[in-house]
This record gives structure tokens, C-alpha cells and sequence, in this order.
């Protein structure tokens, strides 16, 4: 590709993840001859994500090359390029090099970047985002070495289930007194805290990590009471945070994220927002910020088919999923166990529908192994929010089998 400087596209995407790559589909839809340039600072190529935690430690016929992003299509792309400023008056970005793009419309999907602890820096003290974490992660962990993982969220727990589940021995070292707490109620947490320590994971509830050091082959977490766990590999997953420096440097609103408008457009024209950096509209929520892969896809779609004037209203609320051992769920809205919530078990107690209340009104439901119902979850979300369905008519309202 011909050097960047001074080129011109109809349409710039600044992040080459999921909502990027959904965007190229988007504007594609409804403009096939536009120019669309995506440009990502991903040195080897953005993947997709949920696979570095799940299927790539599970399924033997996946593969690194399968879980790329942005193969193939009609754009040019640009990896390993990171956009350093824009101007939204001058309808430029420039890139590390110096180089300045000019572009017609401009979609930020940044994405989030990892919450860092104080850690010494080391190549075995891993953030966990993107395929060379996988890799050498892959190189590191082993029956033989054992890896520490701190964080009993999202990350935390789909690692420690992965490797287990690969013949690792894995100490997960997470703050809160079960796996998971702060999503759900204390009988789910509970549960995956017992099938985690009869899967033999070594569980460390209640700690803080205090710091780290580093030998040869094995990195040293200290925890609170200043013992040392020792293992061949770290992973820490203790949340995320928006990038949205780039917007806010141009003086583009941002607030927990960029805002955008219900036609996902930030506060500068021609400028767009997608994905785990955006705080968009929901329909059924009101404004929030979702960091999961439905949401970015959606979104990223959206946006690119906005940023090609089909000029449409974003109105969907996304799903997320995980699975942990032989577990999994789906869930819809906002799951966090300080709200108030109305459980709803089938019979052997092996599937459930928690729904998560405010004031009486639900925000969220947690489909318990629990399948293809996330349709009725939005349902069940709206008529709660018109007063159609009260907290006494929840048990049942979707089937636990
Ligand atoms: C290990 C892991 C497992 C996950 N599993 C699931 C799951 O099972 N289900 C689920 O729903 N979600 C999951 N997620 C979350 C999901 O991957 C994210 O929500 C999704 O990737 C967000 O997509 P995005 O395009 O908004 O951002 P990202 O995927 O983060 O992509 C943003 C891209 O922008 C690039 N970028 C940032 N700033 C610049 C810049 N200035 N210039 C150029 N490029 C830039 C970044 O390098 C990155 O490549 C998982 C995440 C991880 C890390």
C-alpha cells in the first residue's frame, strides 16, 4: 500500500477489533465503491477475542489464523498503526509515523484497555488481550508449570477454567470470597466456587495482591499476608477502562466512555463511536457502556451503516456469555449482585433465571445454562419497565428448561 500521508478515504476507522470489522460490513451494505481504511495498533492482527479464552485452549480444530479479524474484505488496513490525534475540524488523523489522513466520516472503535496492578514488568505477567498473550501463554503454561491468575471476574475465571480443563495447575488468587460475587447471586457464586475447587483449582478468596517478584523461569505474587505464590505464568484480569483518549483530546464529550447519540454520532460531526469505548443509548437500560463482543458487533454494524447515510436509530440490547467448565450462561442487561434479585431454579437445580431488580423493576436477567431465551429476557426487561409485569410474576415468566 502506497504511504498514508496525504491520502484521502471516505471512511476512517480508528481500532481493528470486533466493532471495526463489523463497521467495514456496515458501510459495505449500503456503499460498495467507497474508500474505508481501518487502522489498528495490533501488532499481529486483531482476533477475535472470545475465542484466546475459550475455544483456542478447547477446541482442537480452532486455530489462531481461524479466530482473525478483518481477513479479505474490500478496505485497506493498516496493523501495527496507532492513530496518535484527530481533528475533527480538519477531518484528519495522524498516525505514529507523522503520517495525516484526511477522511470523509470517522468511526472510533478503540475498545477498552486492561486495568494494570503494580506488578514488575515481565513477559510472563500477562494483561491478557490479544494473540501474543495466547501464544505465550501457550509457551509458558504446562503440566509442568503452573500459571496464577489474579481476578475472580470474567477473565479470571474463564482462564483458570480453560487451563484446568488443558491439565495446568492454576492458583486463582481474586478478592472478593467467591468466584464471580459481583455478577451473581451468592447461590451461583457459590456453586462455581465449589466446581472450581473440585475441578482442583487452588482458590486464594479474599485476597488483595500486594506486589510481585521475578526468578528465572517463575514470577512471585504476593498477597496480603506477604506469602508468595509461585508460577511459570501470570494472568491478571481485574477490568477494563475505555480508550477514549483520542476523543477526548479532540474535545469530543466523553463520560465512562464516548458518548454517542441514539444514530451512535459523537459530539464532533462526522465522527462516530462503536464498541467497548462507546456510552450509547439503550433502548430498554438508558445510557451505558457494554464491554462484550453482541454489543460490538452490533454496534460496529450499526455505525458503519450510519456512517454510510442510512441514518437509523440504534435500538438493541446486547447478550453476553461465558462458560466455565461444564457450565455456561447467557445473560441480558445488568448483572451485578448488589441489586436485588429473584431466582428461579428447574427442578435438580442445574438450570436457572435469576432475574436482577431496581426498585422493583428488572435490569437484567442471567439465563443459568439456560438457552436461546435471550429474546424472551429483553421481553421480559421491557414489559418490567412499563409496568406490564410485576415482581410477583417473574417465577416462570421464562422456562428454566
Ligand atoms: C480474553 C477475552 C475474552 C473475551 N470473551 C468474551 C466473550 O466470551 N463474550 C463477550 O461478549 N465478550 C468477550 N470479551 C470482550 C470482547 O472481546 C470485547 O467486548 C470486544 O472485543 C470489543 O470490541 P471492540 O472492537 O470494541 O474493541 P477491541 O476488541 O478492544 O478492539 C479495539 C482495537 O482498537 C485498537 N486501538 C485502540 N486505540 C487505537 C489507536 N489510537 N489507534 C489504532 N488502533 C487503536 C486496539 O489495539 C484494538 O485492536 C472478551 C475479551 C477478552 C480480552
Amino acid at each position: 500500500m502506497a504511504d498514508l500521508d496525504g491520502s484521502n478515504y471516505d471512511y476512517v476507522i480508528v481500532g481493528g477489533g470486533v466493532a471495526a470489522a463489523a463497521a467495514v460490513d456496515g458501510i459495505r451494505q449500503l456503499d460498495d465503491s467507497g474508500s474505508v481504511l481501518v487502522l489498528g495498533a495490533e501488532a499481529d492482527g486483531p482476533v477475535y477475542r472470545p475465542d484466546l479464552s475459550k475455544k483456542l485452549w478447547l477446541d482442537e480444530s480452532s486455530s489462531l489464523e481461524r479466530s482473525a479479524l478483518l481477513d479479505g474484505q474490500d478496505f485497506d488496513l493498516r496493523i501495527g498503526t496507532e492513530v496518535t490525534s484527530i481533528d475533527p475540524a480538519a477531518h484528519t488523523v495522524q498516525v505514529t509515523s507523522g503520517a495525516t489522513v484526511t477522511y470523509g466520516k470517522l468511526l472510533l472503535a478503540t475498545g477498552a484497555s486492561p486495568r494494570t496492578l503494580d506488578l514488575p514488568g515481565s513477559d510472563r505477567i500477562m494483561y491478557y488481550r490479544n494473540a501474543s498473550d495466547y501464544r505465550r501463554l501457550r509457551e509458558l503454561a504446562g503440566e509442568d508449570m503452573p500459571v496464577t491468575t489474579v481476578g475472580g471476574g470474567y477473565i479470571g475465571a474463564e482462564i483458570t477454567s480453560a487451563l484446568t480443563q488443558n491439565g495446568v495447575r492454576v492458583t486463582m488468587i481474586f478478592d472478593e470470597e467467591l468466584v464471580q460475587q459481583r455478577l451473581f447471586p451468592e447461590s451461583i457464586a457459590q456453586l462455581v466456587t465449589d466446581d472450581f475447587a473440585g475441578h482442583g483449582v487452588r482458590l486464594l478468596a479474599g485476597e488483595t495482591v500486594s506486589g510481585g517478584e521475578l526468578a528465572d523461569d517463575r514470577v512471585g505474587i504476593r498477597v496480603g499476608d506477604g506469602s508468595v505464590i509461585e508460577a511459570g505464568a501470570v494472568v491478571v484480569g481485574v477490568g477494563v477502562v475505555p480508550r477514549v483518549e483520542l476523543a477526548e483530546a479532540a474535545g469530543i464529550t466523553v463520560d465512562d466512555g464516548v458518548v454517542v447519540d441514539e444514530q451512535l454520532r459523537t459530539s464532533a460531526p462526522d465522527v462516530y463511536a462503536a464498541g467497548d469505548v462507546a456510552s450509547y443509548l439503550d433502548s430498554l437500560l438508558g445510557r451505558r457502556r457494554v464491554e462484550h463482543v453482541d454489543s460490538a458487533e452490533k454496534m460496529g454494524k450499526h455505525a458503519g451503516r450510519n456512517m454510510a447515510g442510512a441514518d437509523e436509530v440504534y435500538d438493541y440490547t446486547p447478550i453476553f456469555w461465558s462458560d466455565l467448565f461444564d457450565n455456561g450462561y447467557e445473560a441480558v442487561g445488568d448483572l451485578d449482585s448488589r441489586l436485588d434479585t429473584v431466582e428461579d431454579w428447574n427442578a435438580d437445580r442445574t438450570a436457572a433465571v435469576v432475574y436482577y431488580l431496581r426498585d422493583d423493576v428488572v435490569r437484567g436477567v442471567l439465563l443459568w445454562n439456560v438457552w436461546d431465551s435471550s429474546d424472551r429476557a429483553r421481553d421480559v426487561i421491557a414489559r418490567s419497565r412499563d409496568g406490564k409485569l410485576g415482581r410477583g410474576e417473574l417465577i416462570g415468566a421464562i422456562p428454566t428448561s
